[in-house]
């Protein structure tokens, strides 16, 4: 705004600076011109008188040799004379400027005229009465005295013409030098106006280009933040959706899927493996996805493969810069995916996996915003992975019986429903086998119920490696276990009980021999319809199979009787 005045002040300047040394120029052009003018009057005038003193002096000399020949070719510069010089004395005295110029040509004129009626007379009396006469008139020195008079005023006025010219002259240089003083300064003053108008603008240019270059700082700024924006709104969308996806899992070890597509989007660029806590065994991590150009990492891995895992940071190495991690090293790991990331999950400082990453950018920026983000991502998928294990957990502990690891009774009195229906639904049969250990209060009695409980565990064991994937066994209570056979008709359920009443009876003594020798185990064996069109009738014709079993001596396999 303030360059903006400057330059208006300075283009106001310009002008005036411009008008004035026109006007100066013109008043000097137009002062000069009247001087020339002057002079030219003065020469001009100057050269009237000469011509008139001349015309006399040439009739004069053509009067003096008409009378002294008689001869008229003489008399032609006096009739010349005669002719013109009236016009041109009047022309003179019409042109003299001043009054003391006026009366000084009256003057002159006067005595022209003078000049030229002695040269009419003695002319007319020399054609009259001859040279004597002539010659008489002519000694009487008149006419000399006239010309005498009109040269000395000629000379006069030669004098004051060659004077007046002098001092016109030096005016003239005078204004010569004046009009070339204001030039110059006017040039001066517009070379430093002009000068000054160039640093406003200049400066006023300068101003609007870093006013520009900040605009477009701030525009770059502005499209950065909008684009960081725009990437970290993405990246929590697709965190989100992973985190959600998690937490909907049935169980934690199948999650490798969800974390493998979120992990793969949100760093396009590089690959990875994850592996998650074995629930069964806390020191050993299962692979369960990898994605991108990761390499081949181990199926299982323990703490100690991974500096990561053992001291529960996130590790980084590249190429072959750094000791690389045991289960990298191991598995073909060849340096050439450049920074590798070993990011442990760990929440409530409880380690539930790790991710580990290969092929980060290898541009130091980019890379550490993959890190920053890795790391991030790292710790909510740890926190969703600790629920869904704590949840599967709970789950778990709602539904096992705590003592053999088997399901419980509320699991099984579901599971039962469900499979009738199914068994309904597919008119499949479905066999349900009743165990009650054999003399169980004597071995608590005799032993202790610590004994007691490593009976039952054992016999758990023994049930859990009997029974097929599909099959259901559950502690239905105290010492009496029941096991559900989907798809199993009643002579099948029988065989396998048999089996299993065989390794029960023929295992070697349990509790490490701190137990009794032997157990036996006493099974009613019932099946769906059969036996029994629903879940009670259908319990009932097993339990009392088995009680048949115990009355008939126990140690047997007793199948449910037709209703
Ligand atoms: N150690 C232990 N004992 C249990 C548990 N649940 C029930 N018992 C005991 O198991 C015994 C069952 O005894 P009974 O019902 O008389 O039957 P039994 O001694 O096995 O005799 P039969 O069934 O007729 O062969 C009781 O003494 C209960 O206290 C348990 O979880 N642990």
């Amino acid at each position: 705004m303030r360059s903006k005045k400057n330059i208006e002040f300075a283009a106001l300047a310009v002008v005036l600076v411009m008008a004035l040394g026109a006007a100066v120029s013109y008043w000097m052009d137009r002062s000069t011109t009247v001087l020339v003018h002057e002079l030219r009057m003065e020469l001009e005038q100057q050269q009237r008188v000469d011509n008139i003193l001349d015309a006399l002096r040439d009739a004069e000399t053509g009067q003096r040799g008409f009378i002294i020949t008689g001869n008229e070719v003489f008399l032609e510069p006096w009739q010349h004379a005669r002719q013109t010089l009236p016009a041109a004395i009047r022309e003179a005295k019409d042109k003299a400027g001043s009054d003391v110029e006026q009366a000084k040509l009256w003057r002159i004129a006067r005595l022209a005229e003078l000049k030229l009626a002695e040269l009419d007379e003695t002319i007319a009396i020399r054609r009259g009465e001859g040279f004597a006469q002539t010659e008489k008139l002519v000694s009487s020195m008149r006419g000399k005295a006239t010309m005498d008079e009109l040269r000395r005023l000629v000379a006069a006025r030669q004098a004051r013409t060659d004077a007046r010219r002098k001092v016109l002259r030096t005016e003239m240089l005078a204004a010569s030098r004046r009009s070339f003083t204001v030039s110059l300064a006017a040039t001066l003053i517009n070379i430093c106006v002009f000068g000054a108008l160039l640093v406003v603008m200049a400066r006023m240019l300068r101003e609007r280009r870093e006013t520009a270059l900040q605009l477009e700082h701030k525009a770059a700024q502005l499209a950065g933040a909008v684009e960081l924006g725009t990437r970290q709104n993405r990246e929590l969308r697709i965190v989100a959706e992973m985190l959600r996806a998690v937490e909907a899992m049935p169980s934690s070890l199948d999650t490798g899927a969800v974390v493998a597509r979120g992990f793969g989007k949100l760093l396009p660029g590089a690959g990875g493996t994850f592996f998650a806590l074995d629930s069964g065994d806390a020191g050993t991590l299962r692979q369960l996805s990898r994605w991108g150009d990761a390499s081949a990492q181990p199926s299982e891995m323990t703490l100690d493969d991974c500096w990561a895992l053992q001291h529960r940071a996130h590790y980084k190495t590249s190429g072959c810069d750094g000791p690389s991690c045991a289960h990298y090293r191991s598995h073909g790991g060849d340096g050439k995916g450049g920074m590798r990331l070993c990011v442990p999950l760990v929440t409530h400082d409880e380690l539930v996996g790790l991710v580990h990453l290969e092929g980060l950018a290898r541009e130091a920026d980019a890379r550490e915003q993959q890190e920053q983000l890795a790391v991030t991502v790292a710790e909510q998928l740890a926190l969703a992975l600790g629920n869904a294990r704590l949840r599967e957990s709970l789950r778990r502990q709602s539904v096992l019986d705590p003592l053999t690891g088997l399901f419980n009774r509320r699991y099984f009195d579901e599971t039962l429903r469900r499979e009738l229906a199914r068994s309904r639904r597919m008119a499949s049969p479905l066999s349900l086998v009743v165990l009650d250990v054999d003399h169980f209060k004597c071995v608590n009695d005799g032993f202790g119920h610590a004994a007691g409980d490593a009976v039952l565990r054992a016999i758990a064991q023994l049930v859990r490696q009997s029974i097929r994937y599909c099959d259901v066994a559950c502690r239905y209570g105290g010492e009496e276990l029941v096991i559900l056979m989907p798809d199993c008709a009643q002579p099948d359920a029988a065989r396998r009980a048999e089996a299993l009443r065989a390794d029960i009876a023929g295992a070697p003594p349990m509790n490490d021999g701190a137990g009794p020798d032997a157990i036996t185990a006493s099974f009613g064996v019932a099946e769906f319809p059969l036996h029994g069109p629903d879940a009670d009738s259908l319990f009932r014709a097993a339990d009392q199979a088995m009680y048949r079993a115990k009355r008939e001596g126990r140690n047997r396999v007793v199948l449910a009787a037709q209703p």
